[in-house]
């Protein structure tokens, strides 16, 4: 628990909503702590704690589907069949078909609006269908074969089989990333890696794995060994074996990974495809100073000072200035106790945080045409601020440019910009973008200029195409129309999240659904017995997780485990009674949930 505890922090730029750990511990028992919050606020030595065993699945949820509810918080949790904790990063596109699906066939009652949920679900139904008290590496292939089916849209998945193992898979298309890291375990073990077959047998040490969407876990917890997981791709890694099958006739599906990932969402000391995040983002500066400077030059304009708008930006804009020959100023000073304002949850509290995390420098400004380099210009809520505080600090002119083509399409792969309406680009052409941030000028990168920075920096996989739906409407999944999109608008727009959240502000504190169909009864027995394979405990020498694994067990603290104000400090052994333990902190009630999220009652 504690290095899926460090892994979260290093993927916080993920998800700052919720976040979660559950752990698979002595007798296939699972332990589980999540809650609404950043990683720092959700766990306590106290609750790591309590995390026992030496496999284990984490979260950070940003969410893309339902709402900022506790109970959508991940890892999800269903008890039957054998008990499986899962965990998605992305978004599907067929909820709809899927919740039909769960309820009118396999009868699965499905307890909030998370599509994670859905999924987890299909996985357990899938199980199910097997019809065996014991699984096998088999039947788990098969289920997630019949899941790549059902299933569209983004997803990377990792799910814990209690007392068996850790299973992750990919999209078909690649869309999500995913990685899996390894070690060699300090202490001795009996599962080693495959790279060709579907299994291996015991050999020599053993080692740790670590499932990961971003390989920057890896680097910063000592895993020396790196591989992207391929579309398609399932990997179950068990105390014995690790056994991987792509699950999807590839000529059927094209690869074509987020580019969002390069242009924003991942750190940039990330490697994802082969591709190195940094280096995309020089390459990204370096084209887009070619495009800048003809427009300039044909405009007959100058500019005196190239100022990034931090974070993301700053690599590329280094570069654009030492390609312009133009001096490069942090002329606004971020605050490093704001999070990231694009995937904080409404707009009145994304436009507060902008004010709340950047500073204006004056000096850097007055008097001078200043070229801005942001990512990208997504809805306008930070460029509009931010060009206006440039002006408020004495600028004479701001250009903006913008290392990513106008974006004017929804993304429906799990970045949260369902709502075509609120981007800032959609139906506007770029004198009018210019004129709603209030920008002197606005300068966008040529969609094919994007997709070559990226692929310029290409080292292990060729990759033909990137999901580049934002900028050109085009869905790698198909399935997504105008119907859908409609539909998706009226679910998910900035409007839409507040009346869900006004309704659930005016119900009693606590009256969240529970999450999964386990609900919070997590605690699941009795000792000694379990699922798969039938060997119970977390093997000692394997440790898998989605994103990091502890090779020591934790020793004092078993049971349920939620953390807030009813948990932390309360009695240390539920092991004997296995009641669960409710949770009742800070965190969990729909009215706290509204003041944590910043929004005004
Ligand atoms: O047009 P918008 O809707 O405002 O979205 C785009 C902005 O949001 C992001 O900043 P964010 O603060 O999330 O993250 P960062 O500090 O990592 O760049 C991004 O870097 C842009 O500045
Ligand atoms: N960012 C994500 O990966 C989101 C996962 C899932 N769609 C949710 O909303 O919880």
């Amino acid at each position: 628990a504690p290095e899926i505890n460090e892994a979260l922090s290093l993927l916080q730029h993920r998800g700052q909503d919720a976040a979660g750990i559950v752990t698979c511990g002595p007798g296939g028992r699972f332990y589980q702590c999540k809650a609404n919050g950043m990683v720092r606020d959700v766990f306590d030595a106290n609750s790591l704690a309590r995390l026992r065993g030496s496999m284990g699945v984490g979260h950070v949820r940003y969410p893309t589907a339902g709402s900022s509810n506790h109970a959508e918080a991940q890892p999800f949790y269903v008890n039957s069949p054998y008990g499986i904790v899962f965990a998605h990063n992305g978004n599907l596109i067929n909820t709809t078909e899927l919740r039909a699906f769960l309820d009118a066939e396999a009868h699965r009652h499905i307890n909030t609006d998370s599509d994670s949920e859905l999924l987890l679900n299909i996985f357990a139904n899938n199980l199910q269908a097997t019809g065996k008290f014991r699984i096998n590496e088999e039947d788990i292939f098969t289920a997630i074969q019949g899941l790549m089916k059902q299933a569209k849209g983004g997803y990377t998945c990792v799910a814990m089989l209690a007392g068996f193992g850790i299973i992750a898979f990919r999209d078909p298309n690649g869309i999500r990333p995913l990685g899996l890291c390894s070690r060699n375990s300090p202490d001795a073990g009996s599962a080693t890696a495959s790279s060709s077959g579907t299994s291996s047998p015991a050999v020599g040490h053993g080692k740790d794995y670590c499932f990961t969407s971003e390989s920057v876990v890896g680097d910063a917890l000592g895993f020396d060994e790196f591989e992207d997981v391929k579309p398609g791709e399932a990997i179950i890694i068990t105390r014995h074996q690790v056994s991987r099958r792509v699950l999807v006739d590839q000529s059927a599906y094209e690869f074509a990974p987020d580019i969002f990932e390069y242009v924003y969402f991942a750190r940039p000391d990330s490697v994802m495809d082969g591709i190195s995040v940094y280096r995309s983002r020089i390459a990204m500066g370096d084209r887009l100073a070619v495009t800048v400077r003809k427009t300039l030059r044909a405009r007959m304009e100058t500019i005196d000072v190239v100022i990034p708008v931090p974070d993301t930006s700053r690599v590329a804009a280094l570069q654009v200035a030492q390609s312009l020959g133009v001096p490069y100023r942090e002329g606004f000073v971020k605050n490093r106790y704001v999070g990231r304002t694009f995937i904080m949850p409404g707009q009145s509290v994304r436009r507060k945080n902008v004010r709340r995390k950047l500073n204006a420098m004056a000096m850097e400004f007055k008097g001078r045409n200043v070229l801005l380099v942001d990512d990208s210009i997504v809805r306008g809520t930070t460029s509009r601020e931010i060009i206006q505080m440039a002006r408020e600090a004495g600028a004479k002119k701001v250009v903006m440019a913008s290392c990513a083509p106008a974006i004017r399409y929804s993304n429906v792969y799990g970045i949260d910009m369902p709502s075509r309406h609120e981007l800032v680009a959609h139906g506007r052409t770029e004198e009018e973008v210019a004129s709603h941030i209030h920008a002197d000028l606005v300068i966008y990168q040529t969609l094919p200029d994007l997709v070559e920075s990226v692929q310029e920096c290409m080292t292990t996989v060729q990759i033909k195409r990137f999901d580049t739906a934002v900028f050109d409407g085009d869905y790698v999944t198909g399935g997504v129309d105008e119907a859908y999109l409609s539909s998706l608008e009226s679910l998910r727009s900035d409007n839409a999240k507040l009346k869900t959240a006004a309704s659930r502000i005016s119900q009693p504190a606590g009256a969240a659904p529970t999450s999964g169909s386990g609900g919070t009864a997590l605690v699941v027995g009795p000792p000694g017995e379990g699922a798969g394979d039938g060997k119970m405990a977390a093997p000692p020498a394997m440790q898998a997780s989605y994103v990091a694994t502890s090779g020591r067990e934790n020793t004092n603290g078993n049971g349920l485990i939620l953390p807030g104000g009813g948990e932390r400090g309360g009695k240390d052994d539920e092991e004997d009674d296995g009641a669960p333990t409710t949770c009742q902190g800070p965190m969990n009630g729909a009215d706290d949930l509204a003041l944590h999220n910043g929004w005004s009652r």
